[in-house]
This record gives structure tokens, sequence and C-alpha cells, in this order.
């Protein structure tokens, strides 16, 4: 056994699993149907491993919707109000992920959190006291009995006890340390099943030791790795790490008796150190990360095959030669991406290409006669590598100065210039930006991308769902309005469409949530701006009504990355240059009288190194003064807006307040406040929206639970740097779902507006 991958695409080559579970949800399909449609796609997905030479294959990495929110079902870690709906389970199993509304029924979906440093994510488990683990799925063991009768070779994968535990909600004063015994018990009986199953290995996976690990957390993990390894057992334990390093618990790892150790050694370049200075048992497996499975490229055999002979060298214990994580960050294939030029192409390496990469760089490895043009072939690559080069880029970066980064005058001063400006209401509403991208709107975009309308025709058929959408919201009574993005097919795809240095693809979808994906550009050479990219649009909206409209653009921290991003420079150069580009924007949104702009950085948070100690050096110190870049140079009186979502910025409010921008709208909705009272607590200046309606979820709030909400925030956060808005674009929302919670939204305002006025006599 020499090669394996820690998991693999599970979406289908042409997204067959989320047009499939789509249908189901809308009762297209029967519960039947859709699961015949996922085992044909694990079937072919292993066949494709199996026939690329992988010698151990994942089984397990299948989700309907996600793995944690798989692993928490398998362990009846389901709370009560989904399992008192009487569904089957895999209706229960959506309920969590989406929320279920039946009638009067309705109850909130779990929420859904970014996967470490990923564009995937997560639901998040819940514990509370009358949570009881114990085995009760079935869908790891029946996957394996699929796989078994297929002829794979098949490694059983959960997520690890330890990261589940690190990433859910404990509620009711529970802690993780209260459940310790019974998820030991349960992880320990997984492998007792396994056995009986005669699986070789059983892949844990616990990317939570990667972050920082306490001395708590430290005996947390030997407790319960202890529980589970001790009862005797046949089927081998690998301790699956990946997204960084392993220094706080190498030596615990070692320690215990697992039979395999899974590193990373790309993203977690310190593990060789590890390995080298406190050495790798011969009795352990390494599984040795060194085929990227969150970037794009092609591996470079010459330094993988450096790096594992000085592994060979430094241990005698038998080594895999792995991904770095699993493949599920990256899209299926490269060869059906026939229109990009072959010189590009042949740079790139997707899931399928890096299953050759690793049966290739196992044959180097071990010499294998024959195998060197492997070698040669790939060296020649590297060797004839040509990003394109934009010398007017370079001579406007290198000269930008200290003051590039400065907006003047001070914040608070432009608050108030900001105020007499627009004369907002107290409490101004506003929306995200995008409106639903109902199927008139992407079958539009289809029909211009496959040449069956011209241009004019799609942009008038953009400028009347413009039109119409500007009229809805003066109608709602919003404050703030927006064009509504139709014209987008992803908020970064789209700008990485128009700018210069991208490439893109026709079908490298990855999954970001469920059955959403996208399709992130690739930055090849030098990025610059050839022309206004959204100018028109805003302005086309801005004529239609008396009401401030506000310009969208997403900034640079987020398209960077978004994108999968070159290797051969380092990240500051690219998103300085993605910021310029960002900059001429803002000035040509600026002269042609759009006063409001936001500037969109939901992925700011999620790039951040997983150690702390990292944070500034590794990231914020050029990721804030990239967004500062793109909007310190316009007037005080144009408001800058910026939004973030779908994470923990708690503890970055600070780098946040710092990117000055004068306001912000951020996911709240779904979660819980504990992030208003954090900013109270900060002294947040920037002036704050946060999410009074959960658009991840179909549900439609009530008016008065949205004013319950505002009148939670408006006790906590000064009452003048207060907006009210979704906490995300209205997307991925139906039409009647969007107007309804905003009309709700816009009458709650009202209410708390004469409430206020009455109690203070301000308004
Ligand atoms: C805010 N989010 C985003 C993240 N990352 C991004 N790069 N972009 C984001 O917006 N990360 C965090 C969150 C994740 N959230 C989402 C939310 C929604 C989606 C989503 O809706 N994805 C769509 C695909 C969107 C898209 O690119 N559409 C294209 C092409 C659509 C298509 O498949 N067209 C078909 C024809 C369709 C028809 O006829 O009806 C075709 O061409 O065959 C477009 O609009 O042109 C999804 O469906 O998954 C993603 C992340
Ligand atoms: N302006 C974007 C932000 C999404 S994070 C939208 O409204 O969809
Ligand atoms: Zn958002």
């Amino acid at each position: 056994m020499t090669t394996t991958i820690i998991g693999f695409p599970r979406i289908g080559q042409q997204r067959e699993l989320k047009f499939a579970t789509e249908k189901y949800w809308r009762k297209q399909l029967t519960q039947n149907e859709l699961l015949q449609v996922a085992a044909q796609l694990r079937k072919n997905h292993w066949k494709v491993q199996q026939e690329a030479g992988l010698d151990l294959i994942p089984v397990g990495d299948f989700s309907f919707f996600d793995n944690l929110l798989d692993t928490a079902n398998l362990l009846n870690i389901v709370p009560k109000r989904y399992k008192r709906l009487g569904l089957s389970p895999l209706a229960e199993y959506f309920a969590q992920a989406r929320g279920y509304q039946q009638g009067e029924v309705a109850v909130k979906a779990l929420p859904m959190k970014k996967w470490f440093n990923t564009n995937y994510h997560y639901i998040v488990p819940e514990f509370t006291t009358d949570t009881d683990i114990k085995l009760v799925g079935d869908k790891l063991f029946a996957e394996l009995d699929e796989a078994l009768k297929q002829g794979i070779n098949a490694k059983a994968v959960v997520i690890g006890p330890y990261t589940l535990l690190k990433l859910s909600r404990f509620l009711e004063d529970t802690t993780a340390k209260n459940f310790v015994p019974a998820l030991s018990a349960a992880y320990a009986e997984i492998i007792a099943r396994l056995d009986q199953k005669k699986i070789d290995w059983l892949q844990i996976d616990e990317p939570a030791l990667c972050l920082d690990v306490t001395a708590t957390e430290k005996e947390l993990f030997k407790e319960l790795y202890t529980g589970i390894l001790t009862p005797k057992h046949t089927t081998k334990v690998l301790l699956q790490t990946y997204f960084g390093d392993l220094r706080d618990v190498y030596q615990e790892a070692l320690t215990l008796p697992f039979d395999g150790i899974g590193l990373d050694f790309l993203e977690g370049s310190y593990n060789a150190e590890l390995v080298e200075k406190n050495g790798f048992p011969a009795t352990k497996t390494l599984f040795a990360g060194v085929v990227n499975g969150k970037n794009v490229w092609r591996n470079h055999y010459v330094t993988t095959l450096k790096l594992l002979k000085e592994l060979t060298q430094t241990i005698a214990a038998p080594i895999v030669i792995n991904s770095s994580t699993s493949l599920l960050h990256v899209p299926y294939s490269a060869a059906t991406e026939e229109q990009l030029p072959a010189d590009v192409r042949q740079h790139l390496a997707f899931a399928t290409e890096k299953l050759v990469e690793l049966k290739e760089l196992d044959a180097l490895k071990h010499d294998k006669i024959g195998n060197q043009q492997f070698l040669e072939k790939n060296d020649a690559l590297f060797a004839n590598v040509k990003h394109p080069y934009n010398a007017a880029v370079h001579a406007q970066s290198d000269h930008l100065q200290p003051n590039d980064y400065e907006r003047t005058p001070e914040r608070k001063e432009r608050q108030q210039l900001q105020k007499e400006e627009f004369k907002l209401p107290l409490l101004p509403t506003t929306t995200i930006g995008s409106f639903p991208q109902t199927r008139d709107v992407r079958q539009n975009r289809a029909k211009f991308r496959k040449g069956e309308i011209t241009r004019a025709q799609y942009d008038k058929f953009n400028e009347e769902k413009i039109a119409r959408i500007v009229k809805i919201q003066e109608e709602i009574g919003l404050d703030v309005l927006v064009h509504g993005e139709y014209e987008r097919n992803d908020m970064v795809e789209y700008f990485g469409e128009k700018l210069d240095g991208f490439i893109f693809t026709k079908n490298g979808w990855v999954q970001s949530y469920g059955t959403r994906g996208v399709k992130p550009p690739i930055i090849w050479g030098d990025i610059s701006r050839t022309a206004p990219i959204t100018v028109a649009a805003s302005v086309f909206a801005k004529n239609l009504t008396a009401k401030p409209v506000k310009g969208m653009l997403t900034g640079p921290v987020t398209i960077f990355n978004w994108s999968f991003p070159r290797e051969d420079i380092a990240p500051k150069e690219t998103v300085t240059q993605i910021a310029l580009a960002l900059q001429g924007e803002v000035f040509d949104l600026e002269s042609n009288g759009i006063k409001i702009i936001q500037i969109d950085e939901p992925a700011l948070r999620e790039n951040l190194p997983l150690r702390k100690s990292n944070w500034n050096q590794e990231y914020l110190d050029w990721a804030v003064p990239a967004f500062r870049l793109v909007h310190s140079k316009v007037a005080p009186t144009t408001q800058i807006h910026t939004h973030m979502c779908y994470s923990e910025f708690g503890d970055i409010i600070d780098a946040i307040d710092q990117l000055d921008a004068d306001v912000i709208s951020f996911e709240a909705s779904r979660a819980d406040f504990t992030l208003i009272d954090q900013l109270a607590a900060a002294d947040f200046q920037t002036e704050v929206g946060p999410g009074v309606y959960d658009i991840h979820s179909p549900r439609i709030p009530a008016e008065e639970e949205v004013e319950a909400l505002i009148e939670q925030i408006i006790k906590k956060l000064p009452l003048d740097r207060i907006w009210i808005n979704p906490d995300c674009g209205l997307k991925t929302r139906s039409e009647e779902e969007s107007f309804a919670s905003l009309r709700n939204i816009v009458e709650a305002t009202r209410k708390v507006r004469s409430s206020v006025n009455e109690t203070n006599g301000a308004f």
C-alpha cells in the first residue's frame, strides 16, 4: 500500500448530485431516486480512483450536505427539535442542514460556518444536556458494504471526536468534557464494527489539531483517544491531520497507539522539521501529504521527491504518498477545459489529474525503471512556465506610498459629513446587494454564453430586471437601494472575468455548501482593469430613483482568497494588484455619482493562518492595507460599506475596524448575538448592520421576530451607528421569500423607530 487520498469531490463531474438533490427538495425526485444517483456517483468515483491506481480508497467522504453533519448524525447528535418532526432519516438530516417549514411547523437550520481556512462550509453540531451519544447511523457502514461489493480497497473515513468537539456549540451549560466518555465509546464501537467488516484502515480526520492547542485541549485529545484506542482491534487507525502542522501535539500523537499519522507537508511545512527533530516510530505508517488538495497546479516532482527522500532517510517507518487535504477543494478534472490555451492547461491538475500525480510520484519514489520520463516531462513544464507580465501594473505598485493607504478626515468626522449628505432615517434599511438569481436570470446568461442572444439582448434583459427591482425596493420602503447584481454569475468569478490576468474554467465547480458550488477563477498573470466593470449597471439604477443606490464591488482579499492563486509570487503582490484595479473602479463609480460604495470582504476572516501567532505577519499585515488601498482616496462624503458573512469575527474586531470603512454589514442572525456584545465591548467605530434575516434558510422571519432582534441590538450598540439589513445577499432565495422578508424587516424597523421616537423624542 503506497498511495491514497484524504477524500474525493462528491458533487459529480457534471454536478449530478446538486441537480438530483435540488430536484428531491422540489419533490420532483423520490428519495429512492436520489439515493440511486448518489450510489452511482460513489461507484463512478471509486472506479476513477481505482483505475488511476490508487491503493487505498476513501469511503465515507461522500455526503449529501456536509461530513461533520454526517458524523453528528452517525453518533445521534441530533437536537430534539428535529427528531420531533418525525421525518425520515434523510429528511431529518436535510431539516438540520436547511431548516424546515411546513404549515405552522417551523424549525431553523443549524448554523453553518467556514471549514477552517477554506471556502467550504460545515454545519455546526449542537450539544445539550439531553444529547445522548451512541452509534446509531448506518451511512458509513452501508457505503463500506457498497464499496467492498465493488471490489474497492476501502479506507473508512470519519471526522474525529476532537475536531467534532472543537467545532460544535455547547448549550445549557454543557462543555466538551461532559461528552468525552460517551464519544470515546462510540468511536471505539465504530472501530469494532469496521473490524467485523475486515476494513484495513480507518482514517479519523482531525484538522483541528493543527489549530493552537492549549494544555487543557491536549488533555482532551489524549483522554478521547486513550478511550478509543484501548479496546483490542485489528482495523488500523490513521490520525489524519491537514491545513497545518501538528506542533502542539506531535509527541502525544506519536505516543498514542495510532497505526498511522497523516501529516500535511505543504500548508503544514513545519511538519518536516517536527519529523526530523523528533523522529517517527518505525511501528507506525506515515501518510505524507505532498500533493496539494487546495490548489490547481501541477505538482513539481523534483521538490516532492526531495522531501520524500529526506523523510525516507530520516525515518524507518513505511511512507504512504497522500494528498495534503481532501480533494473536495478542487474541481473534478481539467481534461475537459479545452477552451484554455494548451500552454496554460498543461499546468493544471484538478482532482483526477492529482490521482495520476500520486501514482507517478510513487513510481518515481520507488525508482521503477522507465519512469524517468515522468520526471523529465514534469521538470520541462516548470522550466518553461510563462506568466503574463504587465510592466504598467508593476510600475504602479512599486510606487505606492504610505499615504495611499490613509483615508482622511478620520472616520468620526466623515460619519458626521455623511449624515448631512444622505439624511437617512435612524436605523437605515438596506440589502447586501444581490436579489434572487431566478431561473430566467441564469437562463438569460446561459443563452448569452452559448451565443444564442446578442450582448445587447443580454444587457437589455438585465436592465429590465434592474428597473423592476429598483421599483420593488422603493415600494418595500428600503432606504439605500441596490441594482440587484443580476449581471453576476458569482461575486468573484464575475470580477475575475472582467479583470486581466485571470483564466476561467467551464466546469471547474467546487462545493461551497450543500448543493451550492463556486467556479473559482485562476490567477495566471499580472492583474489589471482594462475598462469599468460595474459602473453602467449602478448608474442605470441610480438614474431610476431619488434614493441613494449603493455601488457593489467584491474586495481584493475576497477575490484573492476565492480564486486559485499563483504560487510563484507572494500573496501580497497579487492582492495589491487586485486592489489597484478595484481602486480604479471605485474612482469611476464615484465620478459617476455613486456616493455609497460597498466593498464586500466575506472571505477576509477565513484565510487567517490557523495559528494565531502568524495572523499579523503572514496575513493581516497585507490584507488590511489592500482593502484600505481600494477606498482611501475617495471624498469624505462618499460612504464606504463593507460586508462579511459566515465567520466568527470576534477575534479580529480590531482588524475590521482598521479597514476604515464607514459601515459594515455582517451575519448575526443564524448563530447568536455574541458578536454584538464583543463589538460593544471593543468600542467598535464602524457603523454596523447586524443581519436580522437569515438568508440561508427558506424561513420568512416574522415582523415581531425582527422587531425583537432590533430591540436587542439597539440596547447594545450606539443607536446612531446601526443599520438594518439581511445577513447576506438574496441571490439564493426566491423572490417571494425575499420580498416578504424585506417587508417584515422594513415594517419592524419602522415600529422600532417610532417607539424610539416616543421614548426619546429624538426622532
Ligand atoms: C457568499 N458566498 C460565496 C462564496 N464564494 C464565492 N466564490 N461566491 C460566493 O458568493 N463563499 C461563501 C458563500 C457561499 N455561498 C454561495 C451561495 C450561492 C452559491 C450559488 O448559488 N452557486 C450556484 C452557482 C452560481 C453560478 O455560478 N451560476 C452561473 C452558472 C449557473 C449554471 O449552472 N448554469 C447552468 C444553466 C442554469 C439554468 O439554465 O437554469 C448551465 O450553464 O448549464 C450563472 O449564474 O451564470 C450553484 O448553483 O451552485 C454559491 C456559494
Ligand atoms: N454583495 C454580495 C455579497 C455576498 S457575500 C451579495 O449580495 O450576494
Ligand atoms: Zn455575504
